[in-house]
Protein backbone atom coordinates (compact mmCIF):
# COMPACT_ATOMS: atom_id res chain seq x y z
CA UNK A 1 0.00 0.00 0.00
CA UNK A 2 1.62 3.64 -0.98
CA UNK A 3 -0.38 5.78 1.88
CA UNK A 4 2.05 6.43 4.38
CA UNK A 5 1.43 5.42 7.84
CA UNK A 6 1.13 8.45 9.44
CA UNK A 7 -0.15 11.87 8.12
CA UNK A 8 0.84 14.94 10.59
CA UNK A 9 -1.07 17.72 8.41
CA UNK A 10 -0.80 21.37 9.63
CA UNK A 11 -0.88 20.48 13.62
CA UNK A 12 -0.53 23.18 16.21
CA UNK A 13 -0.71 22.85 19.64
CA UNK A 14 -0.96 26.20 21.86
CA UNK A 15 -0.89 26.14 25.75
CA UNK A 16 -2.06 29.60 26.67
CA UNK A 17 -0.09 32.31 25.16
CA UNK A 18 2.58 29.51 23.92
CA UNK A 19 2.84 28.16 20.85
CA UNK A 20 4.35 24.68 21.76
CA UNK A 21 3.77 23.32 17.93
CA UNK A 22 3.58 25.50 14.83
CA UNK A 23 1.65 24.40 11.80
CA UNK A 24 3.62 21.22 11.76
CA UNK A 25 3.35 18.57 8.87
CA UNK A 26 5.39 15.25 8.10
CA UNK A 27 4.97 11.75 7.46
CA UNK A 28 6.44 8.08 8.66
CA UNK A 29 6.11 5.52 6.08
CA UNK A 30 5.43 2.20 6.77
CA UNK A 31 8.63 -0.61 7.70
CA UNK A 32 10.33 2.57 8.20
CA UNK A 33 11.90 4.15 11.40
CA UNK A 34 11.48 8.05 11.63
CA UNK A 35 13.11 9.93 14.13
CA UNK A 36 11.56 13.31 15.64
CA UNK A 37 14.94 15.52 16.74
CA UNK A 38 15.47 18.75 17.83
CA UNK A 39 17.21 20.87 21.27
CA UNK A 40 15.40 20.73 24.09
CA UNK A 41 11.72 22.17 24.26
CA UNK A 42 11.37 21.75 20.64
CA UNK A 43 8.46 20.17 20.90
CA UNK A 44 8.65 16.58 20.53
CA UNK A 45 7.05 14.97 23.72
CA UNK A 46 3.51 17.51 22.33
CA UNK A 47 3.95 15.75 19.42
CA UNK A 48 3.94 12.29 20.64
CA UNK A 49 1.12 13.26 22.83
CA UNK A 50 -1.14 14.61 20.17
CA UNK A 51 -0.54 11.55 17.86
CA UNK A 52 -1.14 9.04 21.36
CA UNK A 53 -4.83 10.83 22.26
CA UNK A 54 -2.73 12.82 25.26
CA UNK A 55 -3.41 16.09 24.13
CA UNK A 56 -5.85 17.45 21.75
CA UNK A 57 -4.44 19.73 18.80
CA UNK A 58 -5.09 22.91 18.73
CA UNK A 59 -5.59 22.61 15.08
CA UNK A 60 -4.84 20.25 12.48
CA UNK A 61 -5.34 16.84 11.39
CA UNK A 62 -3.25 13.20 12.00
CA UNK A 63 -4.05 10.72 9.81
CA UNK A 64 -3.28 6.94 10.16
CA UNK A 65 -3.55 4.32 7.86
CA UNK A 66 -3.67 0.17 9.34
CA UNK A 67 -1.67 -2.05 7.06
CA UNK A 68 -5.38 -3.67 6.15
CA UNK A 69 -6.56 0.27 4.95
CA UNK A 70 -8.42 1.42 7.64
CA UNK A 71 -8.17 4.43 7.81
CA UNK A 72 -8.32 6.76 11.21
CA UNK A 73 -8.34 10.41 12.21
CA UNK A 74 -6.37 10.18 15.43
CA UNK A 75 -7.16 14.12 16.54
CA UNK A 76 -10.38 12.62 16.86
CA UNK A 77 -10.51 9.77 18.95
CA UNK A 78 -9.29 8.97 22.76
CA UNK A 79 -6.29 7.74 23.69
CA UNK A 80 -7.76 4.25 24.33
CA UNK A 81 -9.31 3.82 21.46
CA UNK A 82 -6.05 4.94 19.52
CA UNK A 83 -4.12 1.62 20.84
CA UNK A 84 -7.30 -0.57 20.99
CA UNK A 85 -8.27 0.41 17.11
CA UNK A 86 -5.31 2.06 15.50
CA UNK A 87 -2.87 0.18 16.97
CA UNK A 88 -0.38 2.87 18.44
CA UNK A 89 1.73 2.07 21.14
CA UNK A 90 3.75 4.22 22.87
CA UNK A 91 7.09 4.46 25.89
CA UNK A 92 7.52 7.44 27.79
CA UNK A 93 10.37 9.49 28.77
CA UNK A 94 10.41 7.87 32.41
CA UNK A 95 10.47 3.91 32.72
CA UNK A 96 6.75 2.68 33.26
CA UNK A 97 6.84 -0.99 34.29
CA UNK A 98 4.87 -2.58 37.13
CA UNK A 99 8.77 -2.92 39.16
CA UNK A 100 7.68 -5.65 42.03
CA UNK A 101 5.97 -7.72 38.91
CA UNK A 102 7.79 -10.12 37.55
CA UNK A 103 9.44 -9.66 34.17
CA UNK A 104 7.15 -12.08 32.30
CA UNK A 105 4.23 -10.98 34.48
CA UNK A 106 4.93 -7.22 32.88
CA UNK A 107 4.76 -9.56 29.59
CA UNK A 108 1.13 -10.98 30.28
CA UNK A 109 0.04 -7.56 31.97
CA UNK A 110 0.47 -6.65 28.72
CA UNK A 111 -1.59 -8.58 27.24
CA UNK A 112 -4.74 -8.35 29.29
CA UNK A 113 -7.73 -7.08 27.09
CA UNK A 114 -7.30 -10.22 24.58
CA UNK A 115 -6.91 -12.39 28.28
CA UNK A 116 -10.12 -10.83 29.54
CA UNK A 117 -11.71 -10.85 26.25
CA UNK A 118 -10.72 -14.99 26.35
CA UNK A 119 -11.88 -15.50 29.77
CA UNK A 120 -15.34 -13.81 29.09
CA UNK A 121 -14.46 -11.64 31.53
CA UNK A 122 -13.39 -13.70 33.87
CA UNK A 123 -16.24 -16.44 34.31
CA UNK A 124 -15.36 -19.10 31.89
CA UNK A 125 -11.76 -18.04 32.84
CA UNK A 126 -12.64 -19.08 36.47
CA UNK A 127 -13.53 -22.94 35.48
CA UNK A 128 -10.78 -23.01 33.42
CA UNK A 129 -12.36 -23.38 30.07
CA UNK A 130 -11.34 -24.10 26.47
CA UNK A 131 -10.38 -20.96 25.10
CA UNK A 132 -9.09 -19.00 27.62
CA UNK A 133 -6.55 -21.83 28.37
CA UNK A 134 -5.56 -21.69 25.02
CA UNK A 135 -4.82 -17.55 25.08
CA UNK A 136 -3.52 -17.72 28.18
CA UNK A 137 -0.86 -20.39 27.08
CA UNK A 138 -0.54 -18.63 23.67
CA UNK A 139 0.09 -15.16 26.02
CA UNK A 140 3.09 -17.18 27.59
CA UNK A 141 4.27 -18.26 23.80
CA UNK A 142 4.20 -14.78 22.84
CA UNK A 143 5.69 -13.31 25.91
CA UNK A 144 8.96 -15.93 25.74
CA UNK A 145 9.38 -14.92 21.60
CA UNK A 146 9.99 -11.14 22.74
CA UNK A 147 11.33 -11.57 26.46
CA UNK A 148 14.14 -13.73 24.05
CA UNK A 149 14.34 -11.44 20.98
CA UNK A 150 15.10 -8.45 24.17
CA UNK A 151 17.95 -11.08 25.51
CA UNK A 152 15.81 -11.34 29.08
CA UNK A 153 14.41 -14.88 28.99
CA UNK A 154 16.74 -15.72 32.37
CA UNK A 155 15.80 -13.10 34.09
CA UNK A 156 11.38 -13.77 33.35
CA UNK A 157 11.03 -14.90 36.65
CA UNK A 158 12.97 -11.67 38.69
CA UNK A 159 11.28 -8.47 39.45
CA UNK A 160 10.88 -5.99 36.75
CA UNK A 161 12.61 -3.37 39.02
CA UNK A 162 15.57 -5.34 40.02
CA UNK A 163 16.68 -5.34 36.31
CA UNK A 164 19.18 -2.61 34.98
CA UNK A 165 18.38 0.01 33.61
CA UNK A 166 19.26 -0.81 29.90
CA UNK A 167 17.33 -4.00 30.09
CA UNK A 168 14.50 -2.08 31.91
CA UNK A 169 14.44 -0.25 28.22
CA UNK A 170 14.39 -3.06 26.32
CA UNK A 171 11.43 -4.78 28.37
CA UNK A 172 9.05 -1.81 27.83
CA UNK A 173 9.81 -2.24 24.00
CA UNK A 174 9.09 -5.87 23.99
CA UNK A 175 5.98 -4.90 26.42
CA UNK A 176 5.00 -2.53 23.68
CA UNK A 177 4.88 -4.79 21.10
CA UNK A 178 2.66 -7.50 23.01
CA UNK A 179 -0.11 -5.49 21.72
CA UNK A 180 0.69 -5.90 17.95
CA UNK A 181 1.31 -2.42 17.34
CA UNK A 182 1.52 -1.24 13.54
CA UNK A 183 3.09 2.21 14.92
CA UNK A 184 5.66 2.02 18.09
CA UNK A 185 6.31 5.73 19.55
CA UNK A 186 9.15 5.49 21.50
CA UNK A 187 10.08 8.27 23.95
CA UNK A 188 13.68 8.73 24.29
CA UNK A 189 14.92 5.29 24.30
CA UNK A 190 18.47 5.50 24.85
CA UNK A 191 18.35 8.33 27.58
CA UNK A 192 20.63 6.73 30.48
CA UNK A 193 21.88 3.80 28.55
CA UNK A 194 25.87 2.93 28.66
CA UNK A 195 27.27 2.03 25.20
CA UNK A 196 26.56 -1.52 25.16
CA UNK A 197 23.36 -1.19 26.67
CA UNK A 198 22.72 1.23 23.36
CA UNK A 199 24.08 -1.13 20.86
CA UNK A 200 21.46 -4.10 22.28
CA UNK A 201 18.42 -1.22 21.75
CA UNK A 202 19.60 -0.27 18.18
CA UNK A 203 19.51 -4.18 17.44
CA UNK A 204 16.31 -4.74 18.79
CA UNK A 205 14.91 -1.91 16.99
CA UNK A 206 16.37 -3.09 13.97
CA UNK A 207 14.71 -6.36 14.46
CA UNK A 208 11.61 -5.35 15.25
CA UNK A 209 11.72 -2.64 11.66
CA UNK A 210 13.12 -5.78 9.53
CA UNK A 211 11.10 -8.68 11.26
CA UNK A 212 7.43 -7.37 12.13
CA UNK A 213 5.20 -5.30 10.25
CA UNK A 214 5.65 -2.80 13.43
CA UNK A 215 6.95 1.14 12.22
CA UNK A 216 8.61 3.04 14.60
CA UNK A 217 8.42 6.60 15.39
CA UNK A 218 11.27 7.91 17.87
CA UNK A 219 11.90 11.01 20.24
CA UNK A 220 15.93 10.58 20.60
CA UNK A 221 18.90 12.59 21.76
CA UNK A 222 21.49 10.36 21.45
CA UNK A 223 23.22 11.22 17.91
CA UNK A 224 24.77 7.89 17.59
CA UNK A 225 21.21 5.54 17.75
CA UNK A 226 19.27 8.40 15.49
CA UNK A 227 21.94 8.03 12.63
CA UNK A 228 22.74 4.55 12.49
CA UNK A 229 19.09 3.44 12.93
CA UNK A 230 17.04 5.83 11.38
CA UNK A 231 15.65 5.53 7.79
CA UNK A 232 14.20 9.19 7.86
CA UNK A 233 14.24 12.40 10.19
CA UNK A 234 12.12 15.25 10.66
CA UNK A 235 13.88 18.11 13.06
CA UNK A 236 11.87 20.48 15.10
CA UNK A 237 12.93 23.68 16.37
CA UNK A 238 10.89 25.98 18.54
CA UNK A 239 7.83 23.79 17.84
CA UNK A 240 8.82 24.22 13.58
CA UNK A 241 10.09 21.95 11.07
CA UNK A 242 13.71 23.05 10.17
CA UNK A 243 15.00 19.64 8.40
CA UNK A 244 13.03 16.62 7.26
CA UNK A 245 15.24 13.97 4.95
CA UNK A 246 17.53 11.19 5.56
CA UNK A 247 20.18 10.84 7.77
CA UNK A 248 22.75 12.16 6.02
CA UNK A 249 20.92 14.76 4.61
CA UNK A 250 20.01 15.93 7.69
CA UNK A 251 23.54 15.95 9.57
CA UNK A 252 24.37 18.04 6.81
CA UNK A 253 21.68 20.21 7.04
CA UNK A 254 23.29 24.32 8.10
CA UNK A 255 19.44 24.37 9.65
CA UNK A 256 20.26 21.69 11.81
CA UNK A 257 23.77 22.31 12.49
CA UNK A 258 23.07 25.71 13.69
CA UNK A 259 19.60 24.76 15.96
CA UNK A 260 22.10 22.51 17.83
CA UNK A 261 24.89 25.07 18.03
CA UNK A 262 22.25 27.67 19.09
CA UNK A 263 23.52 29.89 16.43
CA UNK A 264 22.07 32.26 13.48
CA UNK A 265 21.33 29.86 9.85
CA UNK A 266 23.94 33.10 9.02
CA UNK A 267 26.54 32.26 11.04
CA UNK A 268 26.61 28.45 10.40
CA UNK A 269 29.23 29.10 7.24
CA UNK A 270 31.50 31.40 9.96
CA UNK A 271 31.15 28.30 12.85
CA UNK A 272 31.89 25.58 9.78
CA UNK A 273 35.15 28.06 8.77
CA UNK A 274 36.28 28.67 12.25
CA UNK A 275 36.44 24.94 13.51
CA UNK A 276 36.07 23.19 10.90
CA UNK A 277 33.26 20.65 9.70
CA UNK A 278 34.32 17.71 11.46
CA UNK A 279 34.33 19.27 15.12
CA UNK A 280 30.77 20.65 14.29
CA UNK A 281 29.57 17.00 12.96
CA UNK A 282 31.08 15.60 16.36
CA UNK A 283 29.48 18.20 19.00
CA UNK A 284 26.18 17.37 16.61
CA UNK A 285 26.52 13.80 17.61
CA UNK A 286 27.56 14.25 21.13
CA UNK A 287 24.62 16.99 21.33
CA UNK A 288 21.77 16.93 23.94
N1 LIG B 1 1.08 20.62 29.39
C1 LIG B 1 1.80 21.70 29.08
N2 LIG B 1 1.47 22.92 29.51
C2 LIG B 1 2.20 24.02 29.19
N3 LIG B 1 3.30 23.99 28.42
C3 LIG B 1 3.70 22.79 27.96
C4 LIG B 1 2.98 21.59 28.25
N4 LIG B 1 3.61 20.54 27.63
C5 LIG B 1 4.66 21.08 27.00
N5 LIG B 1 4.73 22.42 27.18
C6 LIG B 1 5.71 23.36 26.64
O1 LIG B 1 5.80 23.10 25.25
C7 LIG B 1 7.16 23.24 24.80
C8 LIG B 1 7.59 21.98 24.13
O2 LIG B 1 7.76 20.96 25.15
P1 LIG B 1 8.09 19.45 24.81
O3 LIG B 1 8.17 18.72 26.11
O4 LIG B 1 7.16 18.96 23.79
O5 LIG B 1 9.57 19.58 24.17
P2 LIG B 1 10.62 18.42 23.85
O6 LIG B 1 11.20 18.74 22.52
O7 LIG B 1 10.00 17.09 24.04
O8 LIG B 1 11.70 18.71 24.98
P3 LIG B 1 12.77 17.70 25.68
O9 LIG B 1 13.74 17.31 24.63
O10 LIG B 1 13.39 18.57 26.72
O11 LIG B 1 11.97 16.56 26.25
C9 LIG B 1 7.99 23.61 26.01
O12 LIG B 1 8.12 25.01 26.05
C10 LIG B 1 7.13 23.12 27.17
O13 LIG B 1 7.37 23.87 28.33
Amino acid sequence: MDKPLLQVQHLTMEFGGLVAIGDLSFEARRGEITALIGPNGAGKTTVFNCITGFYKPTKGMIHFTNHDGSEFLLERMPDFQITAKAKVARTFQNIRLFPGLTVLENMLVAQHNKLMKASGFLVLGLFGIGGYRQASAESVELAQYWLEKADLMDRADDPAGDLPYGAQRRLEIVRAMCAGPELLCLDEPAAGLNPKESLALNELLMDIRSNTGTSILLIEHDMSVVMQISDHIVVLEYGRKISDGDPAFVRADPRVIAAYLGVDDEEVETVLTDVGDAKVIEQLDTAR
